[in-house]
């Protein structure tokens, strides 16, 4: 049944939406303006002379990728379709073991699988925090040794992690990571893009960055960067022949299915916000400070109490919170009231009949609207007679 225009309409249609992977993937002006323009199928490809969209000269894509290249301080770039994608195409150059941190995203297990590697987790600290040790890279290693036989074939870090929003210590993994001559995939879903990140500075050989979550662009897009040691490796061309016609497809890089599976709006608008994305990441420090002053604001409420590192340095966050659980048990919704008392002050995103945690992120919000979720919580805590400190 086709869909009625009804249903074709946002949920979150002009409320705050502190939904953790919306924040940086919010379109610029610049961005939304491109949208008609390029909105029809194969919209990039009217003057394709290579035969693959990072190629194109018009739109640009092949300085673009330069551009993107020098940003992440990395030497080669190519778009993919989402993080996942780019996890796929760093792994496919590898066989043997993984070493991922605990925190890392399903995608990366996804991954992993599908390029047939064995994956092993290096430990978190556990409640509360759940910190990833970067030392801990190097217990994990000299296991995978002792039970394999063989150091692992490559290693992955997870930047910020989606569960708590932990910033993990990218410089010294890729220390530790280069000792043992294992190369490292850094994934940048929830940094690149809204904070600077420097696969040079970092030490990394592989940066994933996810466009729809953190650079601005319509989905689905991600960037894997890498440098010029591995960029034939894991973009390799194919080597097949066609039986019938001897037809060889020598320029198409196979983990990428031949031509990067992303053209049109996706990649437009990625980058059109690219100008605008450049100057946000100098700004970090005070999204951080939000990100700080709302824990603050928060753990006034009763019952209510931070997971993870602390400090934060991040601002997705997540918030164990008892006390409007126990309300949920008593409210005639359960626990979906809170999903509707935020919703009623034009605030969205928060699980919907989720109580025992409260998963946010606050990036890009005005300090106003910072505020405002701040309030929401605090009047809905009072309201259910939460006690609130002033
Ligand atoms: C840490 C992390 N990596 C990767 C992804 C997946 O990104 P993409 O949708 O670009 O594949 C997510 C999604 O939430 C994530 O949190």
């Amino acid at each position: 049944m086709l869909s009625k225009p009804m249903e074709l309409l946002r949920p979150s249609k002009g409320m705050i939406n502190v939904h953790p992977i919306q924040r940086g993937g919010i379109l610029t002006e610049e961005a939304r303006k491109v949208l008609l323009e390029w909105g029809d199928g194969y919209s990039m490809c009217d003057i394709c002379l290579e035969g693959r969209v990072d190629l194109l000269d018009k739109p640009p894509v092949k300085r673009f990728k330069e551009e993107v290249a020098e940003f992440l301080g990395m030497d080669e770039v190519r778009f993919t379709a989402g993080a996942r994608h780019a996890k796929f195409v760093a792994m496919s150059g590898f066989k043997g073991a993984l070493v991922v941190d605990s925190l890392a995203h399903y995608t990366t297990y996804i991954a992993a699988e599908l390029n047939g590697l064995r994956v092993y987790e290096v430990p978190n600290t556990g409640y509360p925090e759940f910190r990833i040790e970067a030392e801990s890279y190097t217990d994990v290693f000299e296991k995978v040794k002792e039970e394999t036989g063989d150091y692992p074939a490559v290693a992955l870090l997870t930047h910020a992690d989606y569960k708590y929003g932990n910033l993990a210590d990218a410089k010294k993994v890729a220390e530790i990571c280069r000792d043992y001559g294992i190369p490292l995939i850094l994934n940048t879903a929830y940094t690149s893009g809204i904070m600077e990140v420097s696969g040079r500075e970092t030490g990394c050989d592989f940066i994933v960055a996810s466009g729809h979550k953190s650079w601005a662009a319509t989905a689905p897009i991600g960037i894997l960067a890498t440098t010029f040691e591995f960029a034939e490796r894991v973009f390799r061309v194919s080597e097949v022949r066609g039986n019938w016609s001897g037809r060889a497809f020598t320029k198409k890089e196979v983990a990428l299915f031949g031509c990067s599976p992303v053209y049109g709006l996706p990649l437009v608008t990625l980058m059109a916000s690219f100008p605008v994305v450049k100057e946000r990441v100098k700004r970090w420090k005070e999204e951080v400070e939000k990100a700080r002053w709302f824990v603050e604001e928060m753990e006034k409420i009763e019952g209510v109490m931070l997971l993870g590192e602390r400090p934060k340095n991040h601002t997705l966050m997540n918030f164990e919170t008892p006390s409007f659980n126990l309300i949920a048990k008593k409210h005639r919704r359960k626990g979906y009231f809170l999903y509707h008392e935020l919703k009623e002050r034009g605030i969205f995103g928060v699980q919907p009949g989720m109580t025992r945690n409260v998963k946010l992120n606050v990036y890009g919000l005005s300090w106003e609207e910072v505020e405002r979720v701040a309030e929401a919580f605090k009047e809905i805590a009072e309201k259910y007679g939460l006690e609130v400190e002033d």
